[in-house]
């Protein structure tokens, strides 16, 4: 029997090669052949000198459906792959290994994560903003700025409400290096997750790239059993735009019991931007949070794209010691007065 034709991309830096099964196949927004070139271009990116053995113009102007021109290319790139990883175990690793992706790099790998994960996106059928058909286009870049707006760091733990396939998890792991969970009730995303991880893991290896502890978690936020996971998180997301109130509610709850300190990040705010405690209000969420609205542009090309405004809470019971103190000094202040009316009887 003829042996399947495939192509194999070794890596400098990781241990399991990369194997393409030919033909290479193109479906819509997702073209392996693309894919392949493109991750050589990322590696050639760190090491400078497997450009050359790469020769540049190969990677522009190969007839990409010609299988001697594509495995000749790929013979050459994983001679070169290998003499960089038996020199490289030499002398001290080169600082892009065991470094976190650029930002551009892990846009390229979540896409290709997800491209070779969820193969027939449709069967989400969750056309919602953010859903996972629309994540690699729009809401990388967006998820991206508001991980460098709110400087996330290693120490760090995150957690995703609702993380459907765990596109989100993986970003934030990647690229804030910090521990990362998220919690997915829906059988259907919570089983694609599971190939998203090991695609993710796979290539995070090849491409010699560090991230955060992740776990993605098969469970609904709302059971107790996953309060702990709220509990220790540091900086919660919740795509809570298509919630109903009831769920908003449940997750103002749940929200009430967190540290000082810890931050929430929404689509849709908790509690009014200009809320203030009176009696009335004294019980909601919004009487320990400090609310602000960000904005960040959704999409890779900045000036046309619509900006999209998100949330940040952060709990902080101050507001509300303030309060009571002020209502105990004016109840000592209207004590000592004697009213007025009875002096004049
Ligand atoms: C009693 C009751 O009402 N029960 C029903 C509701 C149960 C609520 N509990 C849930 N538990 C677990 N997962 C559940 C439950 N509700 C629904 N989901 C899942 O959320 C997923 C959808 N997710 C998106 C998945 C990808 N992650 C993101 O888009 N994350 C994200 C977060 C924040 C942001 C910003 C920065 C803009 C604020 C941007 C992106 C959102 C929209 C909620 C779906 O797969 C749902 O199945």
């Amino acid at each position: 029997k003829k042996k399947d034709k495939s192509l194999k991309l070794n890596s400098p830096v990781g241990l399991t090669p990369v194997i393409y099964r030919w033909p290479l196949q193109s479906q819509e927004g997702y073209d392996e052949a693309h894919e392949l070139i493109e991750s050589m271009r990322w590696v050639c990116h760190d090491f400078p000198d497997l450009r050359v053995a790469v020769e540049n113009y190969i990677l522009d102007r190969i007839d990409l459906s010609d299988y001697d021109r594509m495995s000749l290319m790929c013979d050459r790139f994983n001679r070169a792959a290998d003499n960089i990883r038996r020199l490289g175990s030499g002398i001290e690793p080169p600082k892009c290994i065991g470094a976190p992706p650029s930002r551009d790099l892990l846009k390229h790998i979540m896409v290709q994560v997800y491209n070779r994960s969820i193969p027939d996106p449709d069967k989400l059928n969750s056309y919602q903003p953010f859903s996972p058909q629309v994540y690699g286009e729009s809401s990388y870049d967006l998820v991206a700025d508001v991980i460098s707006e709110l400087k996330i760091t290693e120490d760090d733990i995150f957690l995703d409400l609702g993380s459907g396939v765990g596109n989100v998890v993986l970003q934030v792991a990647a690229a804030a290096n910090c521990t990362c969970y998220g919690i997915e009730k829906n059988e259907i995303p919570a089983d694609y997750a599971k190939e998203m991880e090991e695609e993710f893991l796979q290539w995070m290896d090849w491409y010699g790239k560090s991230f955060g502890d992740f776990e993605l978690l098969h469970g609904d936020f709302l059971d107790a059993d996953n309060y702990s996971y709220i509990k220790k998180s540091t900086i919660i997301f919740v795509n809570n735009f298509a919630f109903g109130p009831r769920l908003n509610h449940k997750l103002k709850e749940i929200f009430s019991g967190l540290s000082d300190g810890t931050r929430i990040v929404t689509s849709l705010e908790l509690a009014p931007l200009n809320f203030h405690i009176t009696p009335r209000t004294l019980s909601d969420l919004g009487s320990i949070l400090r609310v602000s609205k960000l904005s960040a542009t959704e999409g890779n090309v900045s000036w046309t794209d619509k900006p999209v405004s998100y949330y940040l809470h952060v709990i902080d019971r101050t507001k509300l010691e303030k309060y009571f103190q002020q209502q105990k000094r004016k109840e000592e202040r209207e004590s000592s007065m004697v009213p007025e009316g009875r002096a004049k009887r």
